[in-house]
């Protein structure tokens, strides 16, 4: 199958229907109300799953994190905070561009942030996001070959001499086409290219020496076909693998999460 998860085009949410949502959404509040405002709602999401599952970020042994389709970076803030790493940076500079900044090989490293964390954390997007302390941000397509080397450059740059990574991240969305059927099939596609990534860079659980260490969270949206490949990529290459849906989840949106931990290997 190839993968083509690019092709869908960005989603707007400007409708007045989401406006009223975001407006009653107790998430959206907590994050205007409280002061370490997170920028985005998603990372409540994050920071849930995390907790339920046994701080699994936190862990002394994760050292490397990639955080795919990280933008506007709420996600790649909480590990950034679980890291040890001052969550904003003091820059201003606009976020979220458009696409048409995009530039494959960007990196952008807030390297006048003190340094108070550990670990390596590489968010990538096809859009720019506001520099975070502690995290290189890429802007780049996940899927392009290009980005596996810059990846693997920065990993190398940064010490971690074997190129694998700990934690992957994957919050992606298909962005809505317009066609139902392609958008659906685009979702699982997008599961399906996360695992591929994982089996070129995801350390086992073996080398971190721990059952459940090698993890990847990723999203996904309902499709037909989800239960067989839970089955026959998943659970075969993990030790445990758990189908998430949190209470910061909206309750309509057909949306869930796959916790899997402990990788066995590709
Ligand atoms: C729901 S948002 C992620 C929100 C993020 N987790 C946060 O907490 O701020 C999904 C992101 O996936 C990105 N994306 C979609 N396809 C991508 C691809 N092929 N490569 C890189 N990023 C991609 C989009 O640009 C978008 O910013």
């Amino acid at each position: 199958m190839s993968f083509r998860p690019t092709f869908c085009r960005l989603a707007k949410k400007s409708s007045r229907q989401w406006l009223a949502r975001q407006t009653k959404d107790s998430y959206v509040k907590k994050r205007q109300i409280d002061p370490a405002a997170f920028r985005a709602r998603s990372a409540f999401k994050l920071l849930e799953i995390n907790d339920q599952w046994d701080n699994f970020l936190s862990k002394s042994d994760v050292n490397a994190v990639v955080d795919l389709g990280a933008a506007p970076g709420g996600w790649s803030q909480v590990v950034a905070q679980k890291l040890g790493w001052t969550s904003e940076s003091t820059d201003s500079s606009p976020t979220h561009d458009s696409a048409s900044t995009f530039d494959p090989l960007a990196i952008d490293d807030d390297i006048s942030a003190p340094a108070q964390g550990r670990g390596t954390i590489i968010a990538v997007d096809l859009l720019r996001m506001r520099p975070i302390h502690g995290v290189h941000d890429i802007v780049a397509d996940f899927l392009a070959p290009d980005t596996d080397r810059v990846i693997q450059e920065l990993l190398k740059r940064e010490g971690v001499n074997d190129g694998k990574v700990d934690v992957i991240l994957s919050d992606m969305a298909a962005n809505a086409s317009g066609n139902v059927t392609r958008d659906i099939e685009c979702s699982l596609e997008i599961c399906q290219a996360v695992m591929e990534f994982a089996g070129r860079h995801l350390r086992t659980a073996e080398k971190i020496g721990r059952k459940r260490g090698g993890v990847v969270l990723m999203k996904h949206f309902a499709h037909p076909e989800l239960q067989q490949f839970r089955e026959e990529e998943l659970v075969p290459k993990f030790n445990l693998v758990k189908y998430i849906k949190p209470d910061s989840s909206r309750a309509e949106s057909r949306e869930g999460f796959f916790l899997c931990m402990g990788w066995k290997g590709a």
